[in-house]
C-alpha cells in the first residue's frame, strides 16, 4: 500500500474493547476502515459487521488475514487467544496493533518476539494506550528535559469501581498491573528486576476469596523503587494516577481536576465510572498514531520487547503473590531489533 491509501484493518475479537474500536475506526480514526471483523462468537461478529459498511465477518482469524482486502490487523480477543492471531500474522508480514497483554506469560511472548526477530523487521505495536494519554504524555516530557533530577521513586494508584464475575487474584496483577508495568519502564527509562507484592485485608466490597487490593512493589535496574496500588473494587469509580519523586521536585497526574464545581455545600469534580471513559482520548491518539504509521510503512508505539518486558514482570508478581517474598525478573538479552 502507499501513504495514501486507506488502511483496511480487520479486528480480530468484538467484545468490549474490539467493538469500541471498530466503532473509533470508523468514526474518528482518518485514513483507516475496518473490513473485516473476527470472532469466534459468529452472531457477535456479524452484528457488529453489520454497522459497518464493506466489513466481512470471520469467525477464524487466519482466513480473514488471508482476504484480499485486509491490510492490517487489530487483535483485542482474550489474552491467551492473541500469540495464535499474533503467529499468524507475522507469518503473512502484516502490521499489527495487539491490545495488552501481548501475551498471558514470558514464554510465548519470547515465541512472538523470536517471530519478529527471524522476520527482520518490527510488525507490531502493543495496546499500552496510556503511553498516549496527554496527562501521561506531558509527565513523560517533563522527566525527559531532566529539570527536577534524576527519579527516585514513582507512586502509582490504579483503581477499578468493580472487578468483573471472573476476575482472580493473579489478574490484579496480569490484567491491571500490566499496565503500570509498561508505564514504570517507559517512565523511568529503566527496566524492572524484581517484584514483592503485599496482601492488605481484603476488602468487604470484594467478590469471596479475591485478594482485592493489593500493593505491589518494583525494583529498576536503575536504582528507583515503583509502588502499585491495585484497587479493583474500589466502588466510586475508575481512577489512574502516578506521581514521580525526583531528585528536584515531585510531578503528579491523574487528580481528575480538569473541571472544578462549586454547588449546594460542596465543591469538586467528577470521576470517571471506567477505562473506556478516562482513556477515550489515549485510545483514539493511539489508534490514529498506529494507522498512521502503519501508512507510512512504520511502526513507532510500544514494541514486542515492551510487551514481553511486562509479561515476564507480571509473571514474577504473580509468584510473588502466591508465593510470598522478593520475585526477581529473568529477561532475555535484549535483541537489536529493539534497541
Ligand atoms: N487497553 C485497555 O485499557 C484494555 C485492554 N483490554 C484488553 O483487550 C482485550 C479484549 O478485552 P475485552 O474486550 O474486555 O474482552 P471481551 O471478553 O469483551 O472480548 C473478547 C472477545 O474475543 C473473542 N475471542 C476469544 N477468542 C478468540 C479467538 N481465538 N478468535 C477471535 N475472537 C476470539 C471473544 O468471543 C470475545 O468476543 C484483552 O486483551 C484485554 O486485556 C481490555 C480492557 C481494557
Ligand atoms: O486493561 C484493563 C482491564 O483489562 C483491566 O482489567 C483493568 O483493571 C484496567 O484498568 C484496564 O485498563
Amino acid at each position: 500500500m502507499t501513504s495514501s491509501d486507506t488502511l483496511r484493518v480487520a479486528v480480530i475479537g468484538t467484545g468490549k474493547m474490539g467493538a469500541d474500536h471498530v466503532r473509533r475506526i470508523q468514526g474518528i480514526v482518518s485514513g483507516a476502515r475496518v473490513s473485516a471483523v473476527v470472532d469466534v462468537d459468529a452472531e457477535r461478529a456479524k452484528a457488529v459487521a453489520a454497522r459497518v459498511d464493506g466489513c466481512t465477518a470471520y469467525t477464524d482469524p487466519v482466513t480473514a488475514m488471508t482476504a484480499d482486502d485486509v491490510d492490517a490487523v487489530l487483535i483485542a480477543s482474550s489474552g491467551p487467544a492473541h500469540e495464535a492471531a499474533l503467529l499468524a500474522a507475522l507469518d503473512r508480514d502484516l502490521p499489527v496493533l495487539c491490545e495488552k497483554p501481548l501475551t498471558p506469560d514470558a514464554a510465548s511472548a519470547l515465541r512472538v518476539l523470536e517471530a519478529e526477530r527471524k522476520l527482520g523487521h518490527r510488525r507490531v505495536q502493543v495496546g499500552f494506550m496510556r503511553r498516549y494519554d496527554p496527562e501521561y504524555v506531558r509527565l513523560k516530557a517533563l522527566l525527559n528535559t531532566g529539570q527536577l533530577g534524576r527519579p527516585l521513586m514513582l507512586h502509582n494508584r490504579h483503581r477499578n469501581a468493580a472487578s468483573p464475575p471472573f476476575f482472580t487474584s493473579e489478574m490484579l496483577i496480569s490484567d491491571s498491573v500490566a499496565h503500570e508495568t509498561d508505564v514504570t519502564r517507559w517512565l523511568l527509562g529503566q527496566e524492572i528486576t524484581a517484584v514483592t507484592v503485599l496482601r492488605p485485608r481484603p476488602s468487604v466490597n470484594a467478590p469471596d476469596g479475591l485478594q482485592d487490593p493489593q500493593f505491589v512493589v518494583f525494583e529498576t535496574d536503575g536504582g528507583a523503587v515503583a509502588d502499585v496500588e491495585i484497587f479493583v473494587n474500589c466502588g466510586f469509580g475508575y481512577q489512574v494516577q502516578a506521581e514521580v519523586v525526583c531528585e528536584r521536585g515531585t510531578a503528579r497526574i491523574g487528580d481528575g481536576h480538569a473541571m472544578v464545581t462549586n454547588m449546594a455545600g460542596r465543591w469538586g469534580g467528577t470521576i470517571a465510572q471506567d477505562f473506556t471513559d478516562r482513556f477515550a482520548d489515549a485510545y483514539d491518539r493511539e489508534l490514529q498514531a498506529w494507522a498512521d504509521a502503519t501508512r507510512r510503512g512504520e511502526v513507532t508505539g510500544p514494541s514486542v520487547w515492551d510487551g514481553y518486558a511486562a509479561a515476564a514482570v507480571c509473571e514474577a508478581g504473580v509468584r510473588a503473590l502466591t508465593d510470598g517474598g522478593r520475585v526477581e525478573v529473568e529477561l532475555v538479552e535484549r535483541p537489536g531489533l529493539y534497541a
